[in-house]
């Protein structure tokens, strides 16, 4: 038995629900680039819940589902009250509240197809006032309540500022949510298909899942690449930056991916958008230092930029605060990994690989006094 680190090139499941072939991302067999320029999140939900696009009533009924599960209980609320103001990061809250939700689940335990699929609703719907009732509440802002009429996107943006949102921060913002909907067995989807193999419920899953999207190395690079942006403050200062941390073998946060060699075809949508709102906002600083970046690392080490690039000036430029790139990532990445339980689920065994030994040879016991 010889271990491939990481997993690397192991196919460890089927599915039917997002492929990468070479360097090109499907959701059920529709190019990614097609969905981001014409799908609707929701209609991107609904495909990969179902593996095929919704119809209009289909699409108004899911709408409706998602609007009317948005309200989360006020014990969750009560909960976010106790943390110690500043020290608690959102991901850690939100990995928290969801896991929370499933208590006051009555259907929690009910492993039914129909009973997990409403769970997934709901998980869907609720995980955007989770993490955007959070965000207020740490700022001592009362969560402000959904409005049914709003698409998932806007309401996101609505509950999260209490304003409105623009028609352009709206578009952006929901093909964010359409380009982080699914990736195939990234480790935040593995994880939650290896918990819910043991017939756990969904609640833990996706609980798992938000674990796992936390780490810089997967989702938590969006904000490490903001982070970055802020240190680096001016072009001026991107060249020696840069060269240095790649002197010193240290890795720069929105670069290189597992899968893909040429590049993330995501990234492209996500600079367009960058390079659009940051010219919107008269901060077109943002995306000069993030292009110039790319420039240096591509050339130097051939790594292309992945979907967190860009992702952080874009969500920066809708004025979002920065610990809360890696709970948006989640809230459009809850539509996969329900998904993937749900097909997980509906063909299920144990998922137990195996572990090559590479500790000592036999041994025998040596009482407590002669060691
Ligand atoms: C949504 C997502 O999860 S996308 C990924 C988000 N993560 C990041 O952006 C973090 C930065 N990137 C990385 O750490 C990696 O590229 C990963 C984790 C995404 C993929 O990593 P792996 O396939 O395991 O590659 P691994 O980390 O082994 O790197 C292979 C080589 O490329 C180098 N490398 C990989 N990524 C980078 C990077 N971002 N910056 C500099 N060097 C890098 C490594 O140092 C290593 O070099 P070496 O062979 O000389 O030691
Ligand atoms: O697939 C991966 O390894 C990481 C990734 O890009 C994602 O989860 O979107």
């Amino acid at each position: 038995m010889t271990a491939s680190k990481g997993l690397e090139g192991i196919v460890a499941t089927q599915s039917a629900i997002s492929s990468i072939i070479d360097d090109s991302l499907t959701y059920v067999g529709y190019d990614v680039d097609d969905l981001a320029e014409n799908a609707s999140f929701e209609e991107v939900v609904y495909l990969l819940w179902h593996q095929r696009l919704p119809k209009e009533d289909e699409l108004a009924e899911l709408k409706k589902q998602l609007a009317d599960n948005m309200s989360i209980p006020q014990e969750v609320l009560n909960h976010f009250k106790t943390y110690p103001i500043g020290d608690v990061h959102p991901m850690a809250a939100l990995r928290s509240a969801i896991s929370l939700l499933g208590l006051y689940d009555e259907k929690a335990e009910d492993m039914s197809d129909e009973a997990n699929y409403e769970k997934a609703i709901k998980l869907q719907a609720k995980v955007a006032t989770v993490v955007t009732a959070f965000s207020r509440i740490r700022k001592g802002q009362e969560p402000v309540a959904p409005k049914a009429e709003l698409g998932y996107a806007a309401n996101f943006l609505y509950m999260l500022t209490g304003e409105e949102p623009e028609e352009i921060a709206i578009e952006a913002f929901d093909k964010a949510l359409v380009l982080h909907a699914d990736h195939e067995l990234n480790a935040s989807t593995f994880t939650a298909r290896v918990c819910v193999a043991t017939l756990s419920d969904i609640y833990s899953g996706v609980t798992a899942a938000i674990g796992a999207l936390k780490g810089p190395l997967h989702g938590g690079a969006n904000e490490q690449v903001m982070k970055m942006l802020m240190e680096i403050g001016s072009e001026e200062n991107v060249e020696s930056y840069i060269r240095e941390k790649l002197d010193n073998k240290e890795k720069i946060m929105g670069f290189g991916h597992r899968v893909y060699r040429k590049g993330d075809p995501r990234a492209k949508h996500l600079r367009a958008m960058s390079k659009k709102l940051t010219a919107l906002r008269g901060e077109e600083k943002w995306y000069n230092m993030s292009e110039k970046i790319e420039s240096i690392v591509t050339g130097e080490k051939n790594l292309p930029p992945n979907v967190d690039f860009y992702s952080a000036s874009v969500y920066h430029s809708l004025g979002i605060d920065h610990d809360l790139f890696t709970p948006i990532f989640a809230v459009s990445r809850m539509s996969g990994w329900t998904a993937h339980i749900l097909e997980q689920y509906s063909n299920n065994r144990l998922i137990r690989p195996r572990a090559e030994y590479v500790g000592p040879g036999m041994q025998k016991y040596v009482p407590i006094n002669e060691r």
